[in-house]
């Protein structure tokens, strides 16, 4: 059995494809047998840690009604035979038969939830007696949300900072969309089987997992068209990984001069918000723009001039444009959009940009709005982005035809003609700030006016950033964080260099 880097998740249909497919192959308690000597690997790995060793640990598995609490229970059986003390506790339902009975086998009890003894009317709850829990009370079958009591033993666990495994996500979290409505467990670690599921990659599901890791159990972990149609929404996310990142970015040769490293044509902020227009071009001048022409209004034009005086201020040949960003209430806002239109160069409409868009634009067009602008797009809620973003990031791309890369926590690529979604690298929260945003538009103009594709240019641009930030950690200011992204890709530049070595060392190896 090993490890798989988290990479791709698939949504609960495509795995339930999967799953039956391994039935036919190595059977269901096979499966789950491999499921639970996985996690039980895990929940003793953190014994060790904790403990000093699985022997005399104690160790909580609580357990639902599928198949979950079975994982959670054969798990604790193998754990019982290493002589922790495992107490099953009963959270819904009637606990998987077999699991029970090994667990009983193996020295294990099973109690009810209430003789933990948890008082709903209290302020502050006794803390759950265990160095580990374990959650098994929902799986890929679970309904988002946990009953009460159940929700006040998550609160418990949350509270006391109790060492908590979770069997496959932590329960009351929607595996599809990543939404946690109401209570959910808040893992110290998820072990996950087969491939990852959305909520393993999105906000706010994702930072109730704690470390992921995807276990191998025999399950295909490359589904097929027809398992990913046969679920209904196919939903196919792809995380970025650091490498990825590192091969994504151009990088200049002795034969590139300014013109080849691309031209970026920028038109954003207006005299009311001159900030957004400065920040942009920050952004694209400091990941690398082989040159900035500024084309915007007067008052961000003399800011930009005295901060950077490698922009040029005059129109001419550009590679790629950026408008939207600060442009306020912009009167001739969809004449400039519509003139862009005929250009057909790839062109980033941020913010403001994004009420005057022409009814249709090419996917190598990017968006680039948060929730609240997406869902104006959409003449929707902004809570109906942040309960789905795969949902409205897919919406988005079918209204209007283009490349559509949705900010925030988790950040979303999609584009037409490709069966996954890409999500950038995340970034830490501090990244929150007004004014990241616009620096973000400008490093996707950089990208894209030096060549790179528009869907990989958005994955790449939001995963620079949130590298940089993450080398750079604390409340650092957009502008400076801006200032900072030239050692972020020097770094990169290295990495990528290796990986080629590597590569054309084992070439040379065979
Ligand atoms: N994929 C694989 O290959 C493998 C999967 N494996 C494991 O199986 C797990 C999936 O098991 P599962 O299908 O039995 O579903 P699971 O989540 O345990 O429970 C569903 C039950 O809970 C109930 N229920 C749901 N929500 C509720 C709520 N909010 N509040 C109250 N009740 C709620 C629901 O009730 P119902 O919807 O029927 O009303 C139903 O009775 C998977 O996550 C993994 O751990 C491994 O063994 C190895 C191979
Ligand atoms: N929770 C978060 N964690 C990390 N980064 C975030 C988070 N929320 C937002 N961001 C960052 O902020 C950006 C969104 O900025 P935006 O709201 O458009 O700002 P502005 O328009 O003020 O520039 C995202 O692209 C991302 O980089
Ligand atoms: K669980």
């Amino acid at each position: 059995m090993s490890l798989v880097e988290i990479y791709d998740a698939y949504d609960v249909g495509t795995v339930r494809a999967l799953e039956e497919r391994a039935f036919d192959t190595v059977g269901a308690d096979a499966l789950m047998q491999r499921a639970a000597h996985a996690l039980a690997l895990a929940v003793a790995r953190e014994a060790v840690s904790l403990c000093g060793g699985v022997y005399g640990s104690t160790i909580i598995i609580l357990v639902g009604p599928g198949n979950n609490g079975g994982d959670a229970l054969f798990a604790g059986a193998r754990l019982a035979r290493r002589g922790a003390r495992v107490t099953a506790v009963r959270c819904l339902g009637t606990p998987h038969a077999r699991g029970l009975a090994a667990l009983r086998a193996a020295g294990g009890r099973l109690i009810d939830l209430d003789d933990l003894g948890l008082d709903p009317a209290a302020r502050i709850q006794q803390r759950p007696a265990a160095d580990i829990v374990v959650d098994g009370v929902l799986g890929i079958g679970g309904r988002p949300g946990l009953p009460e009591p159940v929700a006040l033993l998550a609160r418990a666990c949350r509270d006391w900072l109790v060492t908590t495994i979770a069997v496959d996500l932590p329960s009351g979290v929607a595996a599809d969309t990543g939404a946690v409505a109401g209570d959910a467990f808040a893992a110290t670690r998820t072990v996950t089987f087969g491939v990852a599921k959305p909520c393993h990659l999105i906000e706010p599901a994702r930072g109730r997992c704690g470390e992921i890791e995807v276990v191998d159990i025999g399950l295909d972990p490359a589904p097929s068209e027809d398992d990913r149609a046969g679920s209904g929404s196919g939903r196919w996310l792809r995380q970025v990984q650091t490498d990825q990142l590192a091969a994504y970015l151009p990088y200049p040769d002795a034969g590139s001069d300014k013109y080849a490293r691309g031209v970026v044509g920028i038109d954003t902020g207006s005299d009311t918000y001159p900030g957004a227009g400065v920040l942009s071009t920050y952004g694209a001048v400091h990941s690398g723009a082989g040159m900035v022409r500024y084309l915007g209004a007067d008052v961000p034009r003399a800011l930009i001039r005295e901060r950077l005086p490698n922009v040029v201020f005059s129109p001419g040949r550009v590679q790629a444009h950026l408008v939207g960003s600060g442009w306020g209430d912009r009167p001739d806002g969809a004449a400039v959009l519509a003139r862009l239109l005929g250009d057909g160069l790839p062109t980033v409409v941020d913010a403001d940009g994004l009420g005057h868009l022409p009814a249709r634009v090419p996917a190598t067009w990017l968006l680039t709005p948060h929730a609240g602008e997406l869902a104006r797009l959409l003449g929707e809620d902004r809570s109906w982005v942040t309960e789905d973003p795969v949902r409205a990031v897919r919406a988005g791309v079918e209204k209007t035809g283009a490349t559509v890369l949705l900010k925030g926590a988790t950040q979303l690529v999609c584009t037409p003609d490709q069966p996954w979604i890409d999500v950038a690298l995340p970034g830490p929260a501090w990244t929150a700030q007004a004014g990241s945003g616009d620096v973000l538009a400008g490093i996707c103009a950089t990208l894209l006016a030096a060549g790179v594709r528009t869907p990989r240019a958005a994955a790449a641009a939001a995963s620079l950033q949130a590298y940089a930030a993450h080398r750079n950690p604390g409340p650092v200011p957009p502008q400076r964080l801006a200032e900072l992204m030239p050692a972020a890709i020097a770094r990169l530049q290295s990495r990528r260099t290796r990986q080629l070595d590597e590569i054309r060392r084992s070439e040379w190896t065979g």
